[in-house]
């Protein structure tokens, strides 16, 4: 599917509206935090926020009655239920349910109270599990989901395709990007519900402390992933909000893969952790593998530059600053 043939539903330059009042939705969250630090960087002034307990953004009318009142030109939404593998298995209702809620009523309220340009994020899960490697865009809804996280995917895909429904029949400039696999600074360091990363930094370093011989981690270390930081998506997102509208969903991924096993490896370093791994093949291991193909984004001008070891070092030390008790 090609976006050209769709391009007509356009906004002025992004980066020429600094005084524009930008919504960022979940901004607390890893993404939404890394996406104001970047506004608030770029000199963006006029940025509105509410938290989850302000506004409920599952609720249609509470939300209906914040753009009308605040009438936001840009929208970035960046508020979901998110998780790893183990809430995405044990939580299906709650990722498919309030995911579609939350985009269906910020996505329809955008366009209704008057916002130039939405951005939504999805995420590289929307692919086929047995995706061809790198996953090109038009790979979607080519084969089945993989299942431990097919409820999540499924919204992902709706939130796609309502993006696409209104372009067409709105020429409304909504745009979708997908993200790799994130981390970075505001991560959530849940020890089951969280993702990979941030749950072993956790693991490591409270088995470094206690001086624990060991730390269990999940599956068989064979998947592969690929790992993007935070501050890299954000920079990508601004620089698609400015460049890019298209019909067709963008890849965001760092381009670079590594083992469950070697990125195991690469945080018990960071952390310091001197102890052996074990591994719990009772958990999944997901897909085997996710890396997306990248150049549709790198064809538009832009790379990523926060290499993983030099991210994990910088989420360490956040951590370490912010999280352990
Ligand atoms: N993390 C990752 O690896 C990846 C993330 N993404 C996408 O990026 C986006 C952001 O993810 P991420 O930052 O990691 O997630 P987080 O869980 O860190 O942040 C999500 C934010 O959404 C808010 N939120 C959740 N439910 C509601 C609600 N009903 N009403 C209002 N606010 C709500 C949360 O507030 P509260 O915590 O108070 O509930 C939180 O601030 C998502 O769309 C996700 O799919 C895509 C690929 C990978
Ligand atoms: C971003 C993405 O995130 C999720 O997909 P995922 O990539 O499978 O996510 P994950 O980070 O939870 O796991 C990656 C791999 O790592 C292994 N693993 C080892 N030890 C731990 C561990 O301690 N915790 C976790 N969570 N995983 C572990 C785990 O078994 C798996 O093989 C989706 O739900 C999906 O919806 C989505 O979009």
């Amino acid at each position: 599917m090609s976006g050209a043939a769709h391009n007509d539903a356009t906004s002025p330059s992004f980066f020429s509206e600094k005084s524009a009042k930008i919504f960022v939705a979940g901004h607390r969250g890893l993404v939404g935090s890394a996406i104001v630090r970047k506004l608030q960087a770029l000199g963006f002034a006029n940025l509105v926020f509410r938290t989850h307990a302000e506004l409920d953004l599952t609720r249609q009318n509470d939300v209906e009655s914040f753009f009308a009142a605040e009438k936001p030109q840009f929208v970035i939404l960046a508020a979901a239920k998110v998780g790893g593998i183990h809430a995405n298995n044990t939580y299906p209702a709650d990722f498919i349910g309030v995911n579609l809620q939350i985009q269906t009523n910020v996505i329809d309220a955008s366009y209704r109270f008057g916002v130039k340009k939405l951005l939504f994020l999805g995420s590289s899960c929307i692919y086929p599990k047995f995706a061809p490697q790198p996953i090109p865009e038009n790979a979607l809804l080519t084969g089945p989901l993989e299942p431990t996280n097919e409820w999540y995917a499924i919204a992902k895909i709706a939130g796609i395709k309502m993006c696409q429904a209104y372009r067409i029949q709105y020429k409304w400039d909504a745009i979708s990007g997908m993200p790799t696999n994130l981390y970075g600074p505001h991560d959530n360091f849940h020890p089951e519900n969280s993702h990979v990363l941030p749950a072993l930094m956790r693991r490591f370093h409270e088995a470094k402390v206690n001086g624990a011989k060991e730390v269990v981690v999940w599956g068989s270390g064979s998947p592969l992933r690929e790992f993007l930081h935070v501050d890299d998506l954000a920079d990508a997102v601004v620089f698609l909000m400015d460049s890019y509208s298209g019909l067709e969903h963008v890849n965001v991924g760092s381009g670079k893969e590594v083992t469950i096993k070697e990125l195991a490896e690469l945080v018990k370093e960071v952390v310091g952790f001197q102890g052996q791994l074990v591994w719990d093949s009772s958990k999944p291991d997901g897909t085997p593998r996710k890396l997306m193909d990248n150049s549709k984004l790198a064809g538009l001008g832009w790379t990523p530059k926060i290499s993983l070891k030099d991210g994990l070092v910088g989420t360490y030390n956040w951590y370490l600053d912010n999280v352990k008790q």
